[in-house]
């Protein structure tokens, strides 16, 4: 039999009808819902006179809109208020279990979602949701779908799409200490452009992803639609299925030996081909941050912003001069040392349970510069009770940031939490566009670690020794 990649094997076993020029009817094992585009397609659904064909496949949480003050409930944040109650009743309506704000289960979808094993390897997994390519991390065919295509699958279980091209990105080497998955991600991003997965689904492999923790495998996976992807995944391995065990969804007794051995199947042959192969040696790494709007403008914090001189394309000459504008910098000027007004630690980036202790230890026993505002929201409500349970709240609060409620919160500020316009924001999350934190706010990107580092110190720094 030919060789295949483990894009193949995700999708052969999906497909119900071949059609034209790679096009096939695929069926969908896990729809996910948020309070934004779940409730929208369930809206359309229901304007159409049409039900939910498998309710028992289909999970929802409320999470962009939530608020994430301390004693939140529902309203109060209103408009997020009014998704809510849609996405209860209507979810209600169809038998579909929804995973409400305050109960175990709830969070940021793609931070619950392969929490409680819903995702598993080997199942296609959609939401309407770009950061879906997140469970790739599990070995699962996960992607964002717009609201018609999520109605379609809601609906009918299937869905019609064009198998990606295939690439795979093998790292490498050893990362340093105090280097994580996200630093590795942004490295990728800043060499490669976020245009290079356009129309691929990249596979992550290579000695440093063997080694890799689960949660930093998600870290990694979350940014590969930042990469252009749709699909980015890891092939499953005992660190997998450790993580899967014992999770309230996850197969038990003999159906859980059965799935593992069919999941250690899920991975590329040794000789299969890919339309492209990138390797990176991940030993080159540093802490990364970025400095302008794109994620593709990151830079080693010790280095400094790029210089106009080096760039002999005129597009980018100009991308780059809006970038440094917007943000207030110059280009060619050093990013570390500038002051910051405010740090995020959030998003179903850089929120799970490892991420607030990495976070933690930078800032245990420290207090945060005077002038600065910091947060934590924690990705779920496992993820905040397990973080209490440690004392990390409280480690987190002595050191004047601010425990909050779990949320989506400032990395898209769907829910009213905004920064103030000019503000500087050190912030976990995945995206820096013009606005994405507020009008006029000012992101950078960067890891757990860097943005305690960055709170303490009251201006952009790495963590010492790196
Ligand atoms: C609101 C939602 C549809 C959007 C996405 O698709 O990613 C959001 O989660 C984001 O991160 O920008
Ligand atoms: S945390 Fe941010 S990136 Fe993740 S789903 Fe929410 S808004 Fe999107």
């Amino acid at each position: 039999m030919e060789a295949r990649t483990l894009l193949d094997k995700l999708w052969d076993s999906h497909v119900i009808q071949q059609h034209e020029n790679g096009w096939a009817l695929l069926h969908i094992d896990r729809q996910l819902l948020h309070d934004l585009s779940g409730t929208a397609s369930l809206n359309a659904l229901s304007h159409r006179g049409l039900g939910v064909h498998n309710p028992e496949l289909v999970f929802a949480t409320p999470d962009h809109a939530v608020s994430s003050a301390p004693g939140r409930d529902a309203w109060t944040y209103e408009t997020g208020g009014k998704l809510w109650q849609r996405l209860h009743n209507l979810t209600r309506q169809e038998h579909i279990h929804f995973f409400d704000i305050g109960q175990p289960g709830h969070g940021i979808v793609h931070v619950m979602a392969p929490e409680l094993g819903l995702v598993l390897p080997g199942l296609t997994v959609i939401c309407g949701d770009s950061h879906t390519c997140t469970n790739g991390a599990l070995g699962a065919l996960a992607f964002g779908v717009g609201s018609s295509e999520l109605a379609h699958a809601l609906a009918t279980q299937t869905l019609k799409q064009r198998k990606p091209k295939s690439m795979r990105i093998r790292f490498e080497g050893t990362l340093k200490t105090g280097v994580t998955a996200k630093d590795l991600i942004l490295y990728t991003i800043g060499r490669l452009g976020v245009a290079v997965g356009t129309g691929y689904a990249v596979e992550y492999a290579g000695p440093v992803i063997d080694r890799l923790a689960m949660e930093q495998r998600m870290t990694l996976c979350n940014l590969s639609i930042e990469l252009g992807a749709k699909m980015g995944f890891i092939a499953p391995d005992e660190t997998t299925f450790e993580y899967i065990k014992g999770s309230q969804y996850a197969p038990r007794g003999d159906t859980w030996d059965q799935a593992c051995k069919y999941w250690s199947t899920l991975h590329s042959d040794a000789d299969a081909r890919f339309d492209r192969e990138v390797t990176i040696d991940a030993s080159e790494v540093g802490q990364m941050i970025t400095w302008g709007i794109s994620p593709e403008h990151v830079i080693p914090i010790d280095q400094n912003i790029p210089d106009i001189d080096e760039c002999v394309n005129e597009n980018v000459r100009t991308a780059r001069q809006t970038a440094a504008d917007y943000m207030g910098l110059a280009l060619g000027s050093s990013l570390a040392g500038t002051p910051v007004d405010r740090i995020f630690i959030g998003s179903c980036t850089n929120a799970r349970l490892s991420d607030l202790v990495e976070a933690a230890q930078v800032i245990q026993g420290q207090h945060i510069a005077e002038h600065v505002t910091a947060w934590v929201v924690p990705g779920s409500e496992t993820v905040k009770r397990e973080a209490q349970a440690l004392g990390l709240d409280t480690v987190f609060r002595d050191a004047g940031f601010e425990w909050r409620e779990p949320g989506c919160s400032m990395c898209v500020a769907a829910n009213g939490e905004i920064g103030r316009p000019g503000e500087r924001i050190v912030s976990t999350t995945n995206r820096n566009f013009v606005g994405r934190q507020g009008p006029a706010v000012r992101t950078h990107l960067a890891s757990p670690r860097v943005a305690a580092a960055c709170a303490l110190a009251g201006v952009i720094t790495g963590t010492r020794g790196v």
